[in-house]
């Protein structure tokens, strides 16, 4: 593509000026780079890429480039598109429904899936998490309240039973759960507790006499809040509350921690609600009405020992404890340990989310016009600068969480294969962070979607209200994103201390050995002010920058921790450093979210994909060191003159996007069902068309 910015031009061939002015030093630097940083992407391979993309007109094939992104499980997405939008389209979800309506009809909705499309999501929990993600996304996008109801039968209440249980509950359990005759519940947040899992106070007494266990609610704060199919569909409830045994000490009760029960809250042939349960229903929510939650509240309900989930502890007929992990803590990690299923759900559903809304509002954009210049026509809203800084750099974004979720998929399913410890903690650390930067980034980008789209997109019928509605709630569950952002800081100064301890890296973590290194001397002077195209788009640099950037800030917020602890103690020191922790968890993930998409780029195999994967990869990339540019520039990694000319080629990049965003987004491969706006179709003719027939005309 032709370089249509003067002023780019014009800055790129006075770097090169400045760059020849000091050529010796800056190639003996560049060296001493190369050997402290190993680039990622060998330097001829740069310039493949380079060449590529600044061609004239990128031509995206975008048949080529949707098979490269789709993976393998595209199949049965579209059995379920099949299902949905052809033989049942009295199953889908209409624009205005009730409460009560869109309960019912999503169980209808998942009862249709699993009995009569036959597509059984436990067997994939069970042995095929991919392929799981892949329904929960499909589901997803048919109606969000659906995928979510689906995530409380099969990866909550069925993952609790799979993961925490043994094989007597999968014995039990499994066929039920999975033909939708034991709908089921997960029943972990309280009133007054959410985040903090530790502060649960429902109890679960031993009784010796009768070999059973004692559920009660000991206060109101102990009502169980938000449990997803508990008011109207839940049959069994996996119940999170502390073990007590009883001990012949003065104390009369042993607290062994949180442990996770079975227990049935209605009666499997008249659904009636059993003895000792109350239930109510949490009501009106701000989006996924579709899903049922309700509170609980237990009075002494005797379940049987058996209904102990006991893999990581267990209590004999004579009411002793047992378990292979020795503290209460390591239980406790454990049990949560096993739950990750969740976010890596919600990430890659996010990511689904995020498709879908950037298609509407680009598609959209593409085909508005307002204004033009005098007496000509009047030009498309995409085609103003301003329209281009809040879509393209958002449609780059969508690409990259699109590369890094499914690697993290991957991961998983990898993980769930061979319990190699290091894989779990990578992936403990990789999940939490990726579910909180997701889907906090695709929540602000609805909105921004909304606006782009001016007043139609305030219209219901154009998605993006439900679309924010029924996301917003995934910063919230399955772990706060500001806490779940906490884990990922404390997980990164653990790796931190190991690392001067002489301990290795966990995988994602591995940059750190070199980037450190080159953290603790200054930022070189000579390169702080290169500012050539060729540069700023070398992944090497920006990897670099991301890296740089990460490890300064764990160096110091290591240092600040260290001093405040002295009067503070840990909890007040991490307190006063705690906005410090949250960006540097970010930028962690940023990094590792960079260096994916990096990876993907090289391996598209189709030249024309790679160059607009390339182009997108470039604005992901310098978009993010231009967001943060304070930090680069306070400390002198990049002086004014590059941060300027990194601004300049930002506002470059997302233009040569915005040539191609019809082509990028048509490569996400969405079926109009799928997207449903009228004024996001596929075909730009109809849009209108659609709309005005829409209401009525
Ligand atoms: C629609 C919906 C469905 C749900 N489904 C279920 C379900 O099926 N089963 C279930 O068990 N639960 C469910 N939940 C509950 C959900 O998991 C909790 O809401 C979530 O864990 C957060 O807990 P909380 O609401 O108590 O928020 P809190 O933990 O009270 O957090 C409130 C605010 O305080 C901040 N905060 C808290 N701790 C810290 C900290 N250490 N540092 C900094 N900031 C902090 C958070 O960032 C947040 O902004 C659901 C909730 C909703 C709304």
């Amino acid at each position: 593509m032709e370089c249509r910015n003067p002023k780019l031009q014009s800055s790129n061939s006075s770097n090169q000026t400045a760059e020849d002015d000091d050529q010796p030093t800056t190639r003996r630097i560049q060296r001493l780079q190369l050997h402290l940083n190993p680039p990622v992407v060998p330097p001829e391979n740069v310039l493949e890429l380079l060449s590529c993309a600044a061609k004239a007109k990128l031509s995206v094939n975008t048949q080529q480039l949707s098979d490269y992104m789709r993976g393998k499980h595209r199949d049965i997405q579209e059995r379920i598109f099949d299902y949905y939008f052809k033989s049942r389209p009295d199953l889908q979800t209409p624009v205005e429904i009730s409460m009560d309506e869109h309960r019912e009809l999503c169980m209808r909705q998942l009862l249709g899936l699993v009995r009569e499309a036959g597509i059984r999501p436990f067997g994939y929990v069970a042995d095929d998490p991919a392929m799981y993600f892949a329904v929960a996304e499909a589901v997803g996008s048919v109606d969000m309240s659906l995928g979510v109801k689906m995530g409380v039968q099969y990866s909550l209440w069925g993952g609790s039973v799979l993961n925490l249980g043994t094989k007597k509950h999968r014995d039990k359990y499994y066929e039920g759960i999975d033909n939708l005759e034991y709908t089921g519940c997960f029943a972990m947040t309280e009133l007054h507790h959410g985040s903090n899992v530790q502060g649960l106070q429902t109890v679960a007494t031993f009784d010796p006499l009768t070999d059973e266990f004692i559920i009660d609610t000991p206060n109101d704060g102990a009502i169980k809040w938000w449990i997803g199919n508990a008011a109207v569909h839940g049959k069994f409830a996996t119940v999170f509350a502390k073990l007590m045994l009883p001990t012949h000490d003065t104390k009369g009760v042993s607290d062994m921690g949180v442990h996770a029960f079975i227990v049935p809250i209605r009666d499997l042939k008249t659904h009636q609600t059993l003895p000792g349960i109350e239930i109510h229903d949490c009501g009106h929510k701000v989006g996924l009405n579709g899903v049922d939650n309700g509170a609980l509240r237990f009075r002494s309900v005797r379940i049987p020992r058996d209904n102990l989930l006991n893999r990581f502890g267990d209590v004999s007929r004579d009411g002793k404890y047992s378990s292979p992990l020795l503290s209460i803590n390591k239980r406790f990690a454990a049990t949560l340990g096993e739950l990750v299923g969740g976010r890596v759900g919600l990430a890659y559903s996010s990511v689904g989310v995020l498709k879908i809304a950037s298609t509407i509002a680009i598609r959209y954009s593409l085909l508005r016009h307002q204004f033009g210049p005098p007496k000509q026509p009047e030009v498309s809203i995409l085609d103003y600068q301003s329209h281009q800084h809040k879509l393209m750099p958002m449609l780059a974004s969508t690409y990259a969480f699109h590369f890094s979720t499914l690697y993290l998929v991957e991961k998983y399913s990898e993980m769930k294969k061979s319990h190699d410890e290091e894989v779990v903690g990578d992936v403990h650390a990789l999940s939490a962070g990726l579910k909180a930067y997701v889907t906090s980034y695709t929540a602000k980008s609805l909105s921004i979607c909304r606006e782009s789209c001016g007043g139609h997109g305030y219209a219901a019928v154009n998605r993006f209200g439900s679309l924010r509605n029924d996301h917003d709630i995934f910063q919230t569950f399955e772990g706060d994103n500001t806490v779940l952002l906490q884990q990922v800081a404390g997980d990164l100064l653990k790796q931190y201390q190991q690392k001067f301890q002489g301990g290795t890296l966990a995988v994602t973590w591995n940059y750190l050995r070199e980037s450190m290194n080159s953290y603790l001397s200054q930022p070189n002077p000579v390169t702080a002010r290169w500012e050539s195209e060729d540069h700023l788009r070398d992944p090497n640099f920006q990897l670099d920058a991301f890296r740089y950037r990460t490890s300064r800030l764990l160096q110091s917020v290591a240092v600040r921790l260290r001093k405040h602890s002295k009067n503070l103690g840990s909890f007040g020191a991490w307190n006063r450093c705690l906005n410090h922790l949250l960006t540097l968890a970010e930028s962690h993930i940023e990094s590792v979210i960079l260096a994916r998409f990096i990876q993907s780029v090289q391996s598209c195999p189709d030249p024309s994909g790679r160059a607009a994967l390339k182009l997108v990869c470039d604005l992901y990339a310098l978009d993010r060191i231009w967001n943060d540019i304070g930090t680069y520039r306070n400390v002198d990694y990049v002086a004014p003159n590059k941060a300027k000319a990194i601004h300049k080629l930002t506002e470059y990049l997302s233009f040569q996007v915005r040539n191609i965003a019809k082509e990028l987004v048509d490569s996400f491969d969405l079926p109009d069902e799928v997207t449903r706006a009228p004024i996001g179709m596929q075909s730009t003719a109809e849009a209108y068309s659609q709309y005005t027939q829409y209401v009525g005309f």
